[in-house]
């Protein structure tokens, strides 16, 4: 079992609870990578309401489904169809494409300001792409949204204190980021899948954290262990697992660990009849922050790197193939 990390004290705002629960992730990201948080605070009715909404959006028609894509292709915004997709891509493995559909999505509004609207800024402030139906859609993933910026911001502060360093050291690289979302579902499976073929191929994610929330239904999450075996990641509706990205490992100069992880198939007696739906948030910093590995003068494993650039190029390797527009 991946490590349980109760929130609450934290949240509290009691400064030693703080620090212990900043040590606590310290261990779990240099070993594995991989926790799982209760006492984070967010509404049950704000997951409860995107999971249903999502859910809604997937069992419509698929001529319907497709009238949510983006017309560019490989635009990290709207509906993306099965095929398209080999997350494992992005790790340089060639192998088929993920046994998953989803909907991308990000910030729903933003300042008229030039760092948003610039060209630059419009790279990665896109226009959300909502369908038709179901209706609530929008508000239910920005309410979401929210809930996981604000997450996302006390945990990096608690994080922090977990690496030594200053409690705002992370704040203001996050405080414009580009964090894009996305609606996993995996379907049932009435062909057996290709030799190969996984919901989603082994990889490790980009940015900094990823917040997930799943069902916990057979064919579902699994970590690697430093072994090598891979280990079953329980998702339970309440709570959230979060793992390191390799921005963030990149960025603690390999102190944290971002993890090879993939999504199993179910097993064949229960794979024509098996869905299950997961909700990744995947936290960015802003396009413009500067990645300097934090470490001691002179033991930088790593370049300076711009955030944007970095996540622009991860994108590009894990298209399988652009779907006609
Ligand atoms: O669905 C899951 O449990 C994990 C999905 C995942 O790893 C991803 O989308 O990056
Ligand atoms: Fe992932």
């Amino acid at each position: 079992m991946i490590p349980v990390i109760d929130l609450s004290p934290a949240l509290g705002g009691d400064a030693a609870a703080r620090l212990r629960v900043g040590q606590e992730i310290d261990r779990t990201c240099r070993e594995i990578g991989f926790f799982t948080i209760t006492g984070h605070g967010v509404p049950p009715a704000v997951m409860d309401a995107l999971r249903d909404t999502a859910k809604a959006f997937f069992a419509l028609p698929l001529e319907e489904k497709l009238r949510a894509r983006h017309p560019v292709p490989g635009t990290p915004r709207g509906y993306i169809a099965l095929g398209v997709e080999a997350l494992s891509r992005g790790n340089a493995w060639a192998t088929p494409p993920d046994l998953k559909e989803y909907y991308h999505y990000g910030r729903e509004s933003w300042p008229d300001e030039p760092y948003w609207t610039s060209a630059e800024g419009r790279r990665y402030f896109l226009p959300n792409l909502w369908p038709e139906r179901p209706a609530g859609f929008a508000a239910a993933a920005d309410a979401y949204y929210r809930a996981m910026e604000h997450l996302t911001v006390e945990l990096m502060r608690i994080a922090a204190l977990g690496l030594g360093i200053d409690e705002h050291f992370f704040d203001n690289k996050l405080d414009r980021h580009i964090t894009a979302m996305r609606l996993n579902h995996y379907p049932e499976q009435a062909e057996p899948p290709a030799p190969g073929q996984l919901r989603a191929g082994a990889h490790t994610d980009y940015g900094l954290l990823t917040i997930l929330n799943g069902e916990d239904v057979p064919g579902g999450l699994q970590v690697q262990t430093r072994g090598g075996a891979w280990l079953d990641v329980a998702t339970h509706p309440a709570d959230f697992v979060v793992n390191i990205g390799d921005l963030l490992m990149r960025w603690t100069n390999d102190r944290w660990f971002s993890n090879l992880h993939r999504v199993v198939n179910p097993p064949d007696s229960l794979a024509a009849r098996s869905r299950r739906l997961s909700i990744a948030y995947f936290q960015h910093p802003n396009y413009d922050a500067l990645i300097e590995c934090i470490a001691p003068p002179g033991e930088a494993k790593y370049p300076p790197v711009l955030s944007g650039a970095y996540r622009d190029e991860k994108y590009r390797q894990t298209r399988v193939k652009e779907p006609a527009a």
